[in-house]
């Protein structure tokens, strides 16, 4: 068995880490921390975990010095896990990092986008965390920069096209997300009544994850990103729509031979070459789902993707990330099925 230990654990990604935890035979949690629930119990702050035998004894702790585990998950905002994560990389534990902090080789992209300076990267082995993309790097690495929500279901969707060539280098992503996207702490954009029977644009031009998704598509072929996200009344879950424009003479069937192949060994990439992604499907699960593939009379190319932003775009992959790190089944702990409806 394992141990290993949650930074952060009252935050959303934290309780989806502990809920899909719950089902992993090869890992215990030993450790989950919080600044302001430190002493409590894991049930209290998280009720739908009750009855858990595994976490029976498991209580909230605010000394993130003490603490010690195999492996250690930080699911803390963007600036907070650098200054927390380099303790346990000298400590010669490994790490998954939720946040952004980790992501970029280039940090003067980092700053520019995510307005703050960075405290430099630690020298050890470091990967960024999508395994249909980089898993031998992650096998290797000791801190893994779990990628952002919306990149995974925008490189995901994107990545057999850029790698065969098959599209022009621009490509616009527009993506509808659920709003525990935001994390626990209500906002003004996130109260009720301004998502709901809404759909909100937001940082049209200027969202943080489109250098992400562009360095990653840079590191297949040819690629210039646009993105838009949008909030949406869901809780969660996200909707890519890709719009590419073809620079062969393909047609549908070819394209999506090409996804076929191309994520032919990847258990977490659903094709589906009739039936349009749905978020209903992916919902709990660790799932991306790709579909559409249609082509219009100006040659542009349209998929579609569906992800769980808590699950594939966050906590589910930090967990299959993990499970590569240790040697474990990919799919260890990641049984969940989806919604239907
Ligand atoms: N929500 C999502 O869909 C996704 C989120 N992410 C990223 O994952 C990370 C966590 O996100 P999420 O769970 O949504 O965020 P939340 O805001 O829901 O939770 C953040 C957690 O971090 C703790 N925390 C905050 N600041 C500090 C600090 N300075 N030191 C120690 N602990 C701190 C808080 O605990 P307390 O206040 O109790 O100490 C809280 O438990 C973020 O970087 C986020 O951007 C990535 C992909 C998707
Ligand atoms: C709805 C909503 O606000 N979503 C967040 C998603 C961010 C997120 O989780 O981003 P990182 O993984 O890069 O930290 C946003 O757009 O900022």
């Amino acid at each position: 068995m394992k141990e290993v230990a949650i930074i952060g654990a009252t935050g959303y990604t934290g309780a989806e880490l502990l809920r899909l935890l719950a089902n992993h035979e090869k890992v215990n949690v030993t450790y989950i921390t919080s600044r302001k629930e430190a002493g409590k119990h894991v049930f209290k702050i998280h009720p739908h975990l009750k009855g858990i035998e595994k976490y029976k004894d498991l209580y909230f702790t605010g000394d993130v010095d003490k603490v010690e585990a195999d492996l250690i998950f930080t699911a803390t905002p963007h600036g907070a896990s650098m200054d927390i994560v380099p303790d346990f990389i000298e400590r010669g534990m490994k790490v998954i990092d939720l946040s952004g902090d980790y992501r970029f080789e280039d940090l003067s992209l980092y700053e520019k986008y995510y307005k703050i300076k960075h405290k430099g990267l630690p020298e050890t082995k470091i990967a960024y965390g999508l395994p249909e993309l980089h898993r031998e790097e992650i096998k290797k690495a000791q801190l893994v920069a779990n990628p952002g929500c919306f990149p995974t279901g925008a490189i995901l969707a994107v990545a057999p096209l850029v790698k065969e060539g098959i599209i022009e280098e621009r490509i616009i992503f527009d993506s509808k997300t659920g709003v525990s996207g935001a994390g626990v702490n209500p906002t003004e954009i996130t109260h009720f009544p301004n998502v709901n029977e809404n759909i909100n644009p937001y940082k049209i031009t200027t969202h943080r994850h489109t250098p992400e998704i562009e360095k990653e598509l840079k590191k297949l072929g040819k690629a210039k990103v646009s993105f838009t996200p949008h909030l949406a009344p869901i809780t969660r879950g996200i909707l890519t729509t890709a719009h590419t424009f073809l620079a062969k003479d393909v047609d549908r069937e070819e394209i999506i031979k090409v996804y076929e192949k191309f994520y032919k060994d990847e258990f977490f990439v659903r094709i589906f070459s009739e039936e349009i992604p749905k978020l209903t499907w992916v919902r709990g699960t660790n799932f991306c789902d790709i579909g559409g593939f249609e082509i219009d009379e100006h040659n542009r190319l349209v998929v579609i993707s569906a992800i769980d932003n808590l699950v594939k775009g966050a906590s589910g992959q930090a967990i299959q990330n993990m499970n590569i790190m240790f040697g474990f089944d990919e799919k260890e702990g990641l049984f969940e099925v989806g919604l239907n409806p």
